[in-house]
């Protein structure tokens, strides 16, 4: 952008603005625009208090935090997105280096969990043409009509039926979006969008589970932007002071500021709110805990970890352990596995009389059960089973995976009576369910009900639990361990390889 006095600039600092291309910026004075940082303070208190919005501590613009009686009416939303996936969805909006990008930042720094995303409204900024280009400077990116609005939903959208989405990169040196590279972002848990103007649009607004407002005091922003833009945006002082009071000034007042009001929780002091910062990252994680998988489906269980199971899970994961370690601690936390799922079966009272003759009120072992294995890893689950179920039955079988969705029932060799016994069914690795729910469909074909079916396996990814669950909802699960999901190719991650190669050493 070309340089202009800096006088010339502020001049310009209220005025009516538009969206695109203005060759002639128009110079209406706008009533509403704050001329100085305490007035922008004061109407950024007005602008709470006029939406009903209390201050935590009673205090006005700086206090800690601001929770708005809406905040509190609605119960946090976790929608259901498509048949499997929930989400959290967070909308962070404030003045342009108010510290938004720098709070999301931190926050999810600070969740440390892989279940997080975060999406920049910036990356949807319509790209400017050669001519457009020629006359940036003219240009109002501060005004809604600058961004891709419709494609933002349609991202959104995917994410919230959980797929994949490929985000624009944009480059606001040269105002343009690469036409060979996206930011692939996959489908999350939690979902940040940040942006100036992401509680403009209502149809964007509507997404968001939680709205958080960064408030910095608007000499800070014009300080810290100015800097910005020079150290990493290409600009000049002159530029950005220009661009400044011509159209990003006025477009808060009229855009910015207004969306305020939608906040469940405003920062004072953006990044440096510790305090704040802290407050939300424990909501986010209450929130998470309640999006436990075993929180939604009542019947997966995950055995209670020790340091001991994740010592075997991290020996047993290991790609370079040897074979008869990968055994050996394989059936150690297999048997963990088979006894916690006994522990879910049915089972009669009974007392006895002990050797110093009293009597003891016991239970007695279910006797109708079954092992079913699905050959070949499962088998792997057939000594541990045995050794906890004294001649017990095992049936077997045989699904070929065929590519990664068609799967081929292939041979099944079932107790005559199977209908009349607890299944436990044994698959070390659950992924995406489509072979479990096979095994499941048949044990039902069979006559077994679902209630008697335990699915016992040492990993599962979500992916598979939820398949499962949804389709068989009173089936129970028990697995050591819940991992991240699985990749583009199917495979459980971090997840533990091909199991039956590893255990049976057929892996080289
Ligand atoms: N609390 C802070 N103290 C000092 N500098 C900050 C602070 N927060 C942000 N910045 C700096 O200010 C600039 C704008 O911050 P950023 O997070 O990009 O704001 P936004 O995304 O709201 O435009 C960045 O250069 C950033 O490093
Ligand atoms: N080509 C562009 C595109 C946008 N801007 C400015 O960026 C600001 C939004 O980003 P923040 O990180 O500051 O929220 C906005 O105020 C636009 O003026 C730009 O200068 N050039
Ligand atoms: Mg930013």
């Amino acid at each position: 952008m070309p340089e202009k006095a800096v006088d010339d600039v502020m001049d310009s600092a209220v005025g009516a603005h538009f969206s695109g291309l203005r060759l002639e910026a128009l110079r209406l004075s706008s009533p509403s625009a704050p001329s100085s940082p305490s007035s922008a303070k004061a109407a950024a208190a007005a602008a709470a208090h006029s939406n009903g919005a209390v201050y935590a501590n009673g205090v006005a613009a700086d206090a800690a935090e601001l929770v708005s009686p809406s905040a509190l009416r609605q119960p946090f939303v976790i929608a259901s997105v498509c048949e499997d996936f929930s989400w959290i969805f967070q909308g962070v909006s404030g003045g342009t280096a108010s510290g938004k990008t720098t709070v999301c930042d931190m926050i999810i720094q600070q969740l440390h969990d892989h279940r997080v995303v975060l999406v920049n409204q910036d990356s949807f900024y319509r790209g400017l043409t050669a001519e457009e280009s020629a006359h940036a400077q003219d240009y109002n990116f501060d005004h809604p009509d600058a961004f891709d609005t419709e494609q933002l939903l349609e991202c959104m959208g995917q994410l919230k039926r959980a797929q994949p989405v490929n985000v624009p990169i944009y480059d606001f040196k040269n105002h343009r979006r690469s036409s060979e590279s996206f930011r692939k972002v996959n489908a999350s848990d939690v979902i940040i969008l940040e942006g100036i103007l992401v509680f403009h649009d209502q149809r964007v607004r509507n997404l968001m589970d939680m709205k958080i407002f960064v408030d910095t005091d608007a000499d800070i922003r014009l300080a810290r932007r100015i800097r910005r833009d020079t150290v990493e945006r290409g600009r000049d002082v002159s530029s950005v002071l220009e661009q400044y009071g011509r159209f990003v000034k006025p477009a808060f007042d009229d855009f910015v500021l207004p969306s305020k009001k939608y906040a469940d929780v405003i920062i004072p002091r953006g990044g440096d709110n510790h305090v704040a910062i802290d407050l939300i990252v424990q909501h986010i994680r209450t929130k998470l805990g309640q999006h436990d998988l075993c929180k939604i489906y009542p019947h997966v269980y995950v055995v209670q970890t020790t340091f001991q199971i994740r010592g075997m899970h991290t020996l047993i994961r290991d790609r370079d352990i040897t074979t008869p370690d990968f055994v050996f601690y394989s059936d150690r936390l297999i048997r963990l596995v088979v006894e916690h799922g006994l522990g879910h079966l049915p089972f009669t009272e009974k007392q006895i009389i002990t050797p110093t003759g009293s009597i003891y009120m016991g239970v007695e072992f279910c006797k109708k059960l079954c092992g079913v294995s699905i050959v070949r890893s499962g088998e792997s689950m057939e000594n541990a089973l045995r050794a906890c179920c004294k001649g017990i039955k095992i049936g077997k079988i045989l699904i070929h995976r065929v590519g990664d969705n068609g799967q081929q029932l292939i041979y099944h060799k079932l107790p005559m009576d199977i209908a009349e016994r607890h299944v436990l069914l044994l698959d070390p690795v659950l992924g995406t369910g489509n072979s479990a729910n096979q095994a499941i469909e048949l044990l039902i074909r069979k006559g077994v009900p679902e209630e008697r079916i335990i699915f016992l396996n040492l990993i599962s990814a979500p992916e598979g639990i939820q398949c499962v669950c949804k389709r068989f909802p009173r089936l129970k699960i028990v697995t050591s361990e819940i991992d991240t999901g699985l990749s583009e190719e199917y495979r459980v991650i971090p997840g533990l390889g091909e199991y039956g190669d590893r255990y049976f050493g057929t892996d080289n």
